[in-house]
């Protein structure tokens, strides 16, 4: 049995899919009248149109988790501490991370902030090009899955895999967990180039001098670079750069348009500040990041942005 912590779009889209294939799924969430609503007319608002199979359990209540050897934790990496701390302690000897951040208070990454809580458990990470609505409705789809561990990340990949979603696997957890988390930062930026109608060239290369500073930091972290030119990196950057689906690109439009920050919740937003913080620390220059990090806390317009990226020294590629 798989249990899904996180009933938003994400967790939702999961566990329908793994449902669809054949798994006995609990799916939780901390609203109590709302995920009675769910297991009685077998849909959530987060996704809308979607039926949710028989196979799922949508409740409130964490004691239904204690029987899944497999926990998949799907909400904000922000808040993932709080709910680690708030929900009762599982027995899960798998727990899956299907979260994109960095958290900003301790600058880890989801799958150690969940070790901490689990040492007992071996934590692995899901991470890739993958809108929570194109699973939801069966469109084809490709993840890394990140564990160190590699016969538990091979009978995860097994388990976790359907006819609509491959998973690929690799042992490099930091590369799977910055890649996902920092292509958000570069769709801001992307996002609010294309508001702010600087054109379809300069998205081009800030993605392609985002993709740059993903691989800087996160290879100075200990990644290695053929994961982030993978699934989890280059794949959902691509992805998520190009599409107004993207939470994180449509943020950095409304911003390059001159609005208000829609939701700070977005995650690339947190991430932003985490990742300076992590490059400050390493002696390294994140210049498009620095300048969403201006751009999202109001410190910078779109226009200073670009100058300041525009002027800075030249360089070699
Ligand atoms: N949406 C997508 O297409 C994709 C999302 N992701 C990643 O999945 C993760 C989750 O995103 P997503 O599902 O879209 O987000 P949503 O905003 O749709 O849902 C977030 C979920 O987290 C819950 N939550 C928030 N705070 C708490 C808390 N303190 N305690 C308990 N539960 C809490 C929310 O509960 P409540 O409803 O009660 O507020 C909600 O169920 C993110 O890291 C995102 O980057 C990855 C790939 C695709
Ligand atoms: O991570 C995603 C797609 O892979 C979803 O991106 P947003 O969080 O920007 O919507």
């Amino acid at each position: 049995m798989i249990g899904v912590v996180g009933a938003g779009a994400f967790g939702t889209a999961l566990a329908v899919t793994w449902a669809r294939a054949g798994s006995d799924v609990v799916l939780w969430g901390r609203n109590t009248e709302a995920m009675a609503a769910a297991q009685s007319l077998r849909a959530l608002p987060c996704l809308p149109g979607v039926t949710l199979p028989d196979k799922i359990h949508a409740t409130a209540d964490p004691g239904h988790l204690d029987d899944c050897a497999t926990l998949v934790l799907a909400v904000p990496t922000q808040f993932l501490p709080d709910v680690l701390t708030t929900l009762p302690a599982f027995s899960a000897s798998h727990i899956v991370a299907a979260c994109k951040g960095v958290d900003l208070r301790s600058l880890q990454g989801p799958t150690t902030t969940i070790a901490q809580a689990y040492p007992q458990a071996v934590t692995a990470i899901l991470s890739g090009p993958s809108f929570a609505t194109d699973i939801a409705a069966g469109l084809p789809t490709a993840l890394s899955l990140g564990c160190e561990n590699d016969a538990v990340g091979a009978s995860l990949q097994a388990a976790l895999s359907t006819p609509t979603i491959r998973l690929y696997r690799t042992q490099d957890v930091t590369g799977v967990e910055l890649g996902g988390a920092l292509k958000n930062v570069i769709a801001i930026a992307c996002g609010a180039a294309i508001g702010a109608g600087l054109g379809d060239s300069a998205r081009a290369a800030l993605m392609t001098r985002g993709m740059a500073e993903i691989m800087r930091l996160a290879a100075a972290m200990g990644a290695r670079r053929d994961t982030l030119m993978g699934l989890s990196g280059l794949g959902d950057l691509a992805l998520t750069c190009a599409s107004p689906a993207s939470r994180n690109f449509a943020l950095g439009m409304a911003l390059g348009r001159g609005e208000p920050l829609p939701d700070a919740t977005t995650e690339g937003v947190a991430t932003a500040d985490a990742a300076l913080r992590l490059a400050t620390e390493r002696d390294l220059d994140l210049p498009v990041t620095q300048a969403v990090s201006g751009l999202v806390a109001g410190r910078l317009t779109v226009k200073d942005a670009m100058t300041d990226l525009l002027t800075r020294d030249l360089k070699t590629e």
